[in-house]
């Protein structure tokens, strides 16, 4: 018999996302069926695929939820989960919005915890939380813990490792190379590689406070934005810079769009727009076997 479910496509920034509105907990998703969801030819497409529940039907949520909070349950493209999406977060929101169940804030429960989520004027801005360096020793106080192998850069590239709920690897890209012309098609390789994978952020400095980046995602590839992605960008420059009090305000800019970031303390906000482009119903795959 075939399963047919209704989603919604949205994107913040050109990441983009198929969601799988499921209040009531009824659609257990294996990794199969988020991978042909968001394949781009064979199903409907997208870097990732969000099932907004309740937290009541999270298996592996974190403790001490109010089991009726609004979750965003995120799996990447190939099906794998992640903790996180900054930009998935804005585009939930919206559909919250679209669907009556948020006005003016929200507070999004995630595997990262819960993340509040206010209007603005040309989107939404998302408390993202305390952010963190992953690796607590001399070699971060420095601001490099790791290299990174870009492919179009002929040595390893230092780089600092971040936790904004999720893993970062972000690179400073020295002034002789150009950002456009990096290959991110495979992953690019990290040394040491962390533990359960990361996302390498490519950074250019354009001004004060200014940066641009490219980035592959850990279970995609690369992507036209990521937004705790932009966030980490944004704070290991801030951070290579000796933490500026007066350059906390940042402008990301992606190749999908442009984002905003603000550093409060230990705290980050993550801000920008979000669409949903599309609705309608799939028909997935039968079970096999
Ligand atoms: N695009 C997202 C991050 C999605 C998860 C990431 N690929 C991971 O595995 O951590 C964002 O906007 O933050």
């Amino acid at each position: 018999m075939t399963t047919t479910i209704p989603f919604a496509k949205g994107h913040g920034t050109h990441n983009d996302f198929v969601l799988v509105p499921d209040p009531d907990g009824r659609l257990p998703l294996e990794a199969g069926t988020v991978a042909f969801l968001c394949d781009r030819r064979g199903g409907i497409g997208g870097d990732g695929l969000i099932r907004i529940t309740r937290a009541a039907h999270v298996d592996d949520a974190p403790e001490g939820l109010d089991p009726q909070a609004w979750f965003m349950d995120y799996r990447n493209a190939d099906g794998s989960v992640a903790e996180m999406c900054g930009n998935g977060t804005r585009v939930v929101a919206q559909w919250l919005t679209e669907a009556g169940e948020m006005r003016d804030s929200v507070d999004l429960a995630t595997r990262a915890g819960v993340k509040r989520i206010v209007k603005t004027d040309n989107g939404f801005a998302v408390d993202l939380g305390p952010w963190g360096l992953s690796r607590a020793d001399e070699a971060q106080q420095r601001g490099m813990d790791s290299v990174v192998q870009v492919v179009g850069a002929p040595d390893p590239l230092p780089s600092l490792s971040l936790d904004l709920g999720n893993p970062h690897t972000v690179v400073a890209l020295p002034p002789e190379f150009d950002l456009q012309a990096l290959d991110l098609t495979a992953a690019p390789h990290v040394d040491p590689h962390p533990p359960h994978g990361t996302n390498v952020e490519i950074v250019r400095a354009i001004g004060t406070g200014h940066i641009a980046m490219r980035v592959h995602e850990r279970g995609v590839g690369e992507t036209q934005s990521c937004g705790t992605g932009a966030a980490a960008a944004a704070l290991a420059t801030w951070w290579w810079a000796g933490q500026p009090q007066d350059q906390l305000d940042w402008r990301v800019d992606v190749p999908g769009g442009t984002v905003g970031v603000h550093i409060a303390r230990d705290r980050v906000t993550l801000s920008g727009p979000a669409v949903i482009v599309a609705r309608g119903e799939v028909s997935l795959p039968a079970p096999r076997g």
